[in-house]
C-alpha cells in the first residue's frame, strides 16, 4: 500500500466535508513542515494503518493524523481513497507512531472453539460501508474498518497474528457517564474475552469513572470476580460525570504499566478518550497518549441509553430501557382507562434525542402524544396540544402522553427563569418538563371548566437504565466487548467500535463525538410514529421546509430503517 504522511491545517468544521467529495486530498507543504518539526517518534509515524492493510485494493492512499487549530492539535483521520468513489475512514495503529513493533502469533488460532470456524477471521482489507442503501449512480461511500480477529495484521504476514503478547497486555476498564443496561456484560465480557480468547490475565477495574484513574485503588477483575455481574444493572466500578484530568489520567496509565485501556461510556466520555489518545493542550504540554509514544491503544466503546451516539445502529441497553418504559406506559394506559377522562402521562430519559420515547411509543400502540426534542411543539390554540388533548378525550375518554425529558426546554425556560445549570461534564441540566407540563395541562382544564380531567404523572426515569440488560442486549455487548479486545490486540488505537449496518467496525473518535444522534423529524421512523399516535405534528408545512432547508441538525442516517 502507497502511503504518505501528512498534516493539515483545517478548522473541525471543515473535517469531514472533505470526506464527503470521496477525494484523494494530498500531502500539503504545510503538512510536511508540520511532521518534520514534530519528535523523532511522532515523525516515523504513518505506515498506512500498520498492519491493517488498505482497505481498497487499488487504493490512492493519503494518511492525514494531525491538524493544528485554535492552539490546539487534533487528530484528522487516515483516510483511503479506492476506485468509484470508495472511501475509507481508517483509525489509528500503533506502528503509525512507534517503530519495529513486533508481533506474535495470534493465541486464537490454536483456540478449540474459533479455530474451526475458518470464517470467524476477518480478511485484512474489509471494510463495512456507512450507507448501504445506494442507487446505481452512488459512489461507493464512506467505509470503516471490519471488526474482528485478523488473518493478517501485516499484509506480508504469513500466519495469524497480534501485536500484544498475551503476557504483555495490562489492560483496564472504565465505565463513565450516566448508568446504562449491559454495563456490567460490557465488563465481564471484556474480562473473560482476554482471558479466553487471548490469555491475558491482568485486567484492572478503574473505581468510579476517569477520575477513578488518579484518586482511587484500582480493582483487580478475573472471569471469576466477574462471573455473575452480567444479572445486575449499574455497573461493578462505579462511574462519574466531570474529573476528566488529561494530564493525571495519562500519567496513571503510564504509571501502572497499562497498555490496554477499554473505556465505556457516552459522547462525553468518547470525547475524553479521544483527548487522552491524541489532543496535546498547546505547543509545549503534550499529555496525550500518541505524543508520549506509548504502547496503549485505546479503545472507545459507546454506551447512552439515550441513543444519541452517531454513526452506529444504536446502542447497547437501548432495547432494554425500551422495553422496561413499556411497564410506565401500561401503567398509564390502565390508569387512564379506568377514570373519566383519564390522562396517563409518562416522562422518559432522553436529553436532546427522543429515541427511547419514539420507540416506547411505537412499541407499545397505547399512547396518544409523543414528545421529543427534536420537534418543537406549542399548547395554546389551534393545531396545539390542548386543543388535541380536548378531541382525544371527547373521541375516546382516555389518552397517554409521552415526553422525552428534553421536549419542550425552550416553552419551560419561557415560563421560569432558566439557571443554566450545568452538570460535572459540562451538561446542561433539564428543567422537569413532566411537572411542568401536568402542571399545564391540569390548569389549562380546570381554568376552561368545559372538562374534568384525571391525570396521572409517572416518572420512571431512572427505573428504565438502572436494570439489567436485556437478553438480546447482553449478546450485543459481547459482541462490543469481542470487537474492543480483536482491535487492541490486532494494535488498532484511538477508535470506537460498533455495529455500522449490522457489522461491526471501528469508527475514529472524530466521527462520534461531532455530533449527536438525533431522531430526524423529516424522516420515516418519526412519520411512522405519528401515524401510530394520530398526533398533530405541531408544525405549518412551511415551518417544516424552513427546518429541513437549515434550522434542524439533519442526521444523514435514518432512524434504524
Ligand atoms: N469534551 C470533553 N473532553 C474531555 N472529557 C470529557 C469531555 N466531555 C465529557 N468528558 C468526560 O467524560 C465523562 C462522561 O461524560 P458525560 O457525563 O457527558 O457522560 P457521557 O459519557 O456523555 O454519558 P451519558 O451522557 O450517556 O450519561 C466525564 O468524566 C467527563 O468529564
Ligand atoms: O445521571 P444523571 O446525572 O442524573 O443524568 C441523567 C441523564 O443521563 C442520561 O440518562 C444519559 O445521558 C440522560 O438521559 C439523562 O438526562
Ligand atoms: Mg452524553
Amino acid at each position: 500500500m502507497d502511503t504518505s504522511t501528512s498534516a493539515s491545517l483545517v478548522t473541525p468544521s471543515l473535517m469531514f466535508r472533505r470526506f464527503d467529495s470521496a477525494k484523494t486530498f494530498p500531502a500539503t507543504d504545510s503538512h510536511r513542515r508540520y511532521y518534520s518539526s514534530l519528535p523523532s517518534s511522532c515523525s516515523q509515524s504513518p505506515r498506512g494503518g500498520g498492519g491493517g492493510g488498505g482497505g481498497g485494493g487499488t487504493a490512492n492512499t493519503d494518511t492525514t493524523h494531525v491538524m493544528v487549530a485554535n492552539s490546539k492539535t487534533v487528530a484528522v483521520p487516515k483516510v483511503v481513497t479506492g476506485d468509484g468513489g470508495y472511501l475509507l475512514e481508517d483509525v489509528p495503529h500503533l506502528s503509525d507512531y512507534i517503530q519495529d513493533l513486533p508481533i506474535y502469533p495470534n493465541p486464537l488460532q490454536d483456540n478449540p472453539a474459533y479455530s474451526v470456524v475458518k470464517q470467524y477471521f476477518v480478511n485484512v482489507d474489509d471494510t463495512v460501508a456507512k450507507t448501504i442503501v445506494v442507487s446505481k449512480e452512488s459512489p461507493r461511500g464512506t467505509h470503516f474498518r471490519r471488526a474482528g480477529p485478523r488473518q493478517k495484521v501485516r499484509k506480508s504476514d504469513s500466519c495469524v497474528r497480534v501485536y500484544f503478547e498475551s503476557d504483555e497486555v495490562q489492560a483496564c476498564i472504565v465505565t463513565c457517564g450516566g448508568l446504562c443496561p449491559g454495563l456490567n456484560t460490557v465488563i465481564r465480557e471484556i474480562v473473560c474475552g482476554l482471558y479466553h480468547m487471548y490469555g491475558v490475565t491482568r485486567v484492572l477495574g478503574i473505581d468510579g469513572g476517569y477520575k477513578g484513574f488518579y484518586a482511587r485503588n484500582t480493582i483487580s477483575l478475573t472471569p471469576k470476580v466477574v462471573n455473575n455481574i452480567h444479572k445486575r444493572g449499574g455497573t461493578i466500578l462505579g462511574t462519574s460525570r466531570g474529573g476528566h484530568d488529561t494530564s493525571k489520567i495519562v500519567d496513571s496509565i503510564q504509571d501502572r504499566g497499562i497498555n490496554q485501556v477499554y473505556i465505556i461510556g457516552g459522547d462525553g466520555t468518547q470525547k475524553g478518550a479521544s483527548v487522552i489518545f491524541e489532543v496535546r493542550k498547546n505547543r509545549f504540554e503534550m499529555h496525550e497518549i500518541r505524543r508520549r509514544g506509548m504502547k496503549v491503544a485505546v479503545v472507545g466503546i459507546p454506551k447512552t441509553i439515550d441513543n444519541d451516539i452517531p454513526v452506529i445502529d444504536k446502542s447497547f441497553g437501548f432495547d432494554t430501557a425500551v422495553e422496561e418504559a413499556q411497564r410506565a406506559i401500561s401503567a398509564a394506559h390502565v390508569e387512564s382507562e379506568s377514570i373519566e377522562n383519564g390522562i396517563g402521562l409518562v416522562k422518559l430519559m432522553g436529553r436532546h434525542s427522543g429515541f427511547i420515547a419514539m420507540y416506547a411509543t411505537l412499541a407499545s400502540r397505547d399512547v396518544d402524544c409523543c414528545l421529543i426534542p427534536e420537534s418543537p411543539f406549542y399548547l395554546d390554540g389551534p393545531g396545539g396540544l390542548f386543543e388535541y388533548i380536548e378531541k382525544r378525550l371527547k373521541e375516546d375518554g382516555h389518552m397517554v402522553i409521552v415526553v422525552a425529558e428534553g421536549a419542550g426546554q425552550e416553552l419551560l425556560s419561557e415560563n421560569t427563569r432558566t439557571l443554566d445549570k450545568m452538570d460535572a461534564s459540562g451538561n446542561k441540566q433539564l428543567q422537569d418538563v413532566g411537572l411542568w407540563l401536568s402542571q399545564k395541562i391540569k390548569d389549562h382544564f380546570s381554568k376552561q371548566q368545559k372538562m374534568t380531567i384525571n391525570l396521572k404523572y409517572i416518572d420512571p426515569t431512572y427505573m428504565i437504565r438502572a436494570v439489567p440488560s436485556n437478553a438480546s442486549d447482553n449478546v450485543y455487548c459481547t459482541l462490543l466487548a469481542h470487537s474492543a479486545i480483536h482491535g487492541a490486540m490486532a494494535g488498532y488505537t484511538g477508535f470506537t467500535v460498533g455495529p455500522v449496518n449490522g457489522t461491526h467496525g471501528y469508527i475514529p473518535f472524530q466521527r462520534i463525538t461531532e455530533r449527536q444522534h438525533k431522531v430526524v423529524i423529516t424522516d420515516r421512523m418519526w412519520a411512522r410514529c405519528l401515524s401510530s399516535t394520530n398526533q398533530p405534528s405541531f408544525f405549518s408545512q412551511l415551518q417544516l421546509f424552513e427546518k429541513k432547508a437549515g434550522g434542524i441538525q439533519v442526521d444523514d442516517s435514518e432512524n434504524f430503517g
